[in-house]
């Protein structure tokens, strides 16, 4: 069954033209999603309903098969304790007075992660933020550094393990690596892709680059001017698309001259 799942969904601004409509995406557990389309498509619109940020105007959000009520304290905190986000720029995403532990603790705190009480439960989230820091590939001392000390390709590596402290199911990431440079890139993208290996985690993804959402993402949905026109596997929305905007969303892309 779907970890996520938007049924229908429509938003407008307000009072503004509808930018999502009739948008209906499944997030099945092991099979990340990527949203892709031009620019103004709605894309990131879309991401913040199934973070439950921004209430849909048409349809639901469905989380573990039930919708997503964004009144209900106690469900929303089992939903973000599932669905966690990574945002494009590692530069603003993180408070530059706070150390990177405590930040990377945060979730594990206001997710009332933590058993223990006094010391206990210090010693606990310090653990805990030493297994995230290992697990994005950063040193145990990052955890008493300042963001401003770390590259920008570092600090998004903060701010993922800050996302997976707390082992959600899902990640929902908006461009995560579009604002870092190309070589910087492509080791993010392969920790995003041993971090769905070595802990089940689900990736949904906002992106431009194709080729990111080919390694990462099983599923793909094209979304042109606020609706789907094209979603199924990745290998054949891109290798094979039907519908003559994902071509040219194809085609669009720039290549290395031969
Ligand atoms: N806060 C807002 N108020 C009014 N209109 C908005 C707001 N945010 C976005 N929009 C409009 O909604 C539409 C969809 O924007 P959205 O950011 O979701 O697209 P996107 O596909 O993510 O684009 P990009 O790739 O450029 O980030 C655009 O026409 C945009 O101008």
């Amino acid at each position: 069954m779907a970890v996520l799942a938007a049924d229908r969904v429509g938003f407008a601004y307000r009072r503004s033209a509808p930018v999502l409509t009739e948008v209906s995406v499944e997030v099945v557990p092991g099979r990340g999603v990527a949203l892709v389309g031009e620019s103004g498509a709605g894309k990131t619109t879309l991401l913040r309903l199934l973070l439950g940020l921004t209430r849909s105007t048409e349809g639901r959000i469905l989380f573990d098969g039930s919708e997503l009520n964004l009144g209900d304290r106690a469900r929303m905190r089992a939903f973000r304790r599932g669905v966690q986000t990574v945002f494009q720029d590692p530069y603003s995403s993180l408070d530059p007075r706070q150390r990177v532990g405590r930040i990377v603790a945060e979730p594990l705190r206001s997710l009332g992660l933590l058993t223990g009480g006094g010391t206990a439960r210090r010693t606990e989230a310090e653990a805990r933020v030493a297994e995230a820091l290992d697990a994005v590939g950063l040193p145990p001392d990052a955890a008493r550094r300042y963001p401003h000390e770390f590259s920008g390709g570092q600090r998004q590596r903060v701010a993922i393990a800050r996302a997976v402290v707390g082992h959600p199911r899902v990640l929902l990431a908006d461009e995560p690596v579009s604002a870092l440079d190309v070589s910087t890139r492509v080791r993010i993208v392969d920790l995003l892709a041993e971090l769905r290996e070595t802990r089940g985690l689900t990736v949904v993804m906002v992106s431009h680059d194709l080729a990111v959402v080919a390694t990462l993402c099983a599923r793909t949905a094209v979304l042109e001017k606020g609706r789907v026109v094209e979603q199924g596997d990745t290998g054949a929305v891109l290798g094979s698309p039907r519908h003559p905007y994902t071509r040219r969303l194809i085609d669009s892309v720039p290549r290395l001259p031969r």
